[in-house]
């Protein structure tokens, strides 16, 4: 169903758990800073269930860390159980190699998995532990299961932003199927460090003159480019009226919030009390129906294209 942009409703966003084992500088956290009593499994499958009737076709897992969630392979298996066509799941991959098989055994399609840097400094400096070697483990974990496309997230800065083309032949060498360069956002903790942003022309412009540009895809209308056998995708939502005009995703919080906007703490509908309600499945089905009829009727692109008319005379 569209909204009146025009603009589709296809995947949900759920934020699983806001705990982490990382301590990113720069996490956005999904924008979210409160409440902390989870969903369960059967909660959430129910949402997206009645999400699909108005679209929903893919739910991406994210947090947080996803894969601190211990009942994390029933929440796939109950979404897959639904008829949700795609489950993906974006992790920092700390735990990818004890969990990979089961994730994929439980129905998870694919996962992106966060990597800022290949050089062991560099990643501690950006993610408060030294593990990387148990990250790449991870990478190995997810491709030998099956886990594709296998995509890295690469969030730029200026602690990282020497390191790209470097992880961009380290991608490709790897038999990783796709890149997120991701723009800093300003929001959570990357507020503060957003004296680190990095503006990405510069790297779009050797994108240009040693890639191909491939493609514009529907979803946020990103660009991607074809380096050799990898994809490049350059994310940039910040202040970006192009990413929001193809904005197809809603976000379900911890607690329970419909959120239509990663940005927006003033565009959410609280269906907290019907999900932990005791009303029958057929009476929380129609509330949560009109529920996401609320929400996209309150959905806008944060980022909007302004016109002005100037006064003359
Ligand atoms: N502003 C904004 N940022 C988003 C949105 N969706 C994802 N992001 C950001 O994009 C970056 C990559 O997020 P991922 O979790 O890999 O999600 P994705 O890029 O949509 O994932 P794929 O479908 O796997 O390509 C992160 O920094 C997200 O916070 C969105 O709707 N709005
Ligand atoms: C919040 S994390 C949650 C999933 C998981 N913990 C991870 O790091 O992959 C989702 C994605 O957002 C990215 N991210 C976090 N903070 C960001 C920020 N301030 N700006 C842009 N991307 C950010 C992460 O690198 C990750 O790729
Ligand atoms: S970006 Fe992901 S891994 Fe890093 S602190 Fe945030 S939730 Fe944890
Ligand atoms: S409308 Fe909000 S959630 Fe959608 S792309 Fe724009 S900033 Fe992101």
């Amino acid at each position: 169903m569209k909204d009146v942009y025009g603009r589709e409703l296809e995947d949900l966003r759920i934020t699983l758990t806001h705990a982490c084992n990382f301590t990113c500088f720069f996490c956005h956290m999904e924008g979210e800073n409160d409440g902390d009593s989870l969903l369960s499994a059967d909660q959430i499958s129910l949402v997206a269930q009645i999400g699909m009737e108005f679209g929903i076709r893919t739910v991406k897992l994210t947090g947080g860390e996803p894969t601190l969630r211990r009942d994390l392979p029933e929440i796939i298996s109950k979404l897959k159980e639904v008829g949700i066509k795609e489950v993906s799941m974006t992790t920092n991959g700390y735990l990818l190699k004890e969990l990979a098989g089961k994730l994929k055994d439980a129905g998870l399609d694919r996962v992106n998995i966060s990597l800022h840097s290949i050089d062991p400094v560099i990643f501690k400096e950006v993610t408060g532990v030294n593990v990387l070697s148990k990250v790449v483990e991870g990478i190995e974990e997810a491709k030998k299961v099956g886990l594709r496309p296998l995509k890295l997230n690469y969030v730029v800065t200026r602690k990282n932003a020497k390191g790209i083309f470097e992880f961009i032949n380290f991608a490709s060498s790897s038999n990783i199927d796709e890149i997120h360069l991701i723009e800093l956002h300003p929001v959570g903790l990357g507020k503060e460090a957003f004296y680190t942003h990095v503006d990405m022309s510069d790297i779009e412009g050797r994108l240009n003159e040693d890639c191909t540009l491939v493609e514009i895809r529907n979803k946020h209308k990103r660009p991607r480019y074809k380096c050799g056998n990898l994809v490049v995708e350059v994310v940039k939502p910040y202040a970006n009226p192009i990413f929001c005009s193809g904005c197809n995703r809603i976000r379900l919080t911890v607690d329970g919030k419909l959120k239509t906007c990663l940005y927006r703490d003033d565009k959410i509908i609280d269906i907290s009390d019907i999900i932990k309600s005791s009303y029958s499945t057929e009476e929380k089905e129609e509330l949560l129906r009109e529920a996401y009829r609320l929400a996209i009727l309150i959905r806008e692109p944060n980022f909007r294209f302004r016109y002005e008319t100037s006064k003359t005379g």
